[in-house]
């Protein structure tokens, strides 16, 4: 189970100013489920995300995984709970190899090549073309998302954090990540929390949260909150009016 409670973060503005990013965020997310969390850009989506995982320090509030508090513990403390985040943007390892970059997040020297290419698979890559590949400027950056996406897998961990996993990725591999998402969540195997904008995926979600301005403005079983979301967002558009009202 994750507990957030009253999550603040603050940074100065260049006047010096103090700028709230995250406003007295509280929430309890219960084990294994599917949790995304989505709303207007500049949010705190993001931020949120980066404080769980222990890349940013908030300036108050505590955090709690399966009890124990994390608010002060390191990235790499809180991988070794278990925590796992797949960045937004995730980076390039010029002279790594898709294949080390598995293994690593495996924490096998000796992961086969048939287990490698496993997790590949399950984010839509032909592994046969990608294991032997560098992961620098040369992939593009849906196959950098995607292969991110696949060392988390590889981790096992028993929280996965997923940031907009479906941007820059083509409709098929999506429609892959989907599936797979859904096979992690029925298996239930982790806690999953997907910050995505994607109706495919809010669709997967056992509960949603909205964050807006720093705060959480929804928080409930899916088939609750959606409706409130579509109802929102569809002034105007006659055709997303008629989903709202059918949902
Ligand atoms: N270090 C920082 N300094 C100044 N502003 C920041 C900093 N970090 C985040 N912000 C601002 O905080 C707000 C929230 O950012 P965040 O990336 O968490 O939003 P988000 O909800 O993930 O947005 P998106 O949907 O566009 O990805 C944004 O306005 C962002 O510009």
């Amino acid at each position: 189970m994750l507990e957030i409670k009253h999550l603040t973060y603050q940074v100065s503005d260049d006047a010096g100013a103090e700028l709230g990013i995250l406003n007295d965020v509280s929430l309890t997310i219960g084990e294994n489920k599917l949790v995304v969390i989505t709303g207007p850009n500049g949010g705190g989506k993001t931020t949120l995300a980066k404080a769980i995982m222990g890349l940013i320090r908030p300036n108050g509030g505590e955090i709690l995984w399966n009890g124990v508090d994390i608010t002060s513990m390191s990235i790499t403390e809180r991988a070794r709970l278990g925590i796992s985040y797949g960045f937004q943007q995730p980076p390039r390892f010029k002279g790594l190899r898709v294949r080390d970059l598995l293994c690593l997040a495996a924490g096998r020297d000796d992961l086969s090549t048939e287990d490698a290419c496993q997790y590949l698979t399950k984010v839509g890559l032909c592994a046969h073309d990608y294991i032997d590949r560098e992961v620098d400027t040369s992939l593009s950056g849906g196959e950098v998302k995607r292969i991110e996406i696949a060392t988390i897998l590889a981790r096992k961990s028993g929280l996965m954090i997923f940031d907009e996993p479906e941007a820059g990725i083509d409709l098929w591999s999506f429609a892959k990540l989907t599936e797979t998402f859904q096979a992690i969540h029925a298996r239930r195997e982790a806690t999953l929390i997907i910050i995505s904008h994607q109706e495919r995926i809010i669709n997967l979600a056992d509960e949603i949260i909205m964050i807006e301005d720093g705060q959480v403005a929804q928080h409930g079983p899916k088939e609750e909150i959606f409706p409130l979301i579509l109802a929102k967002t569809s002034a105007g558009c006659t055709y997303l009016s008629e989903e709202a009202n059918k949902a």
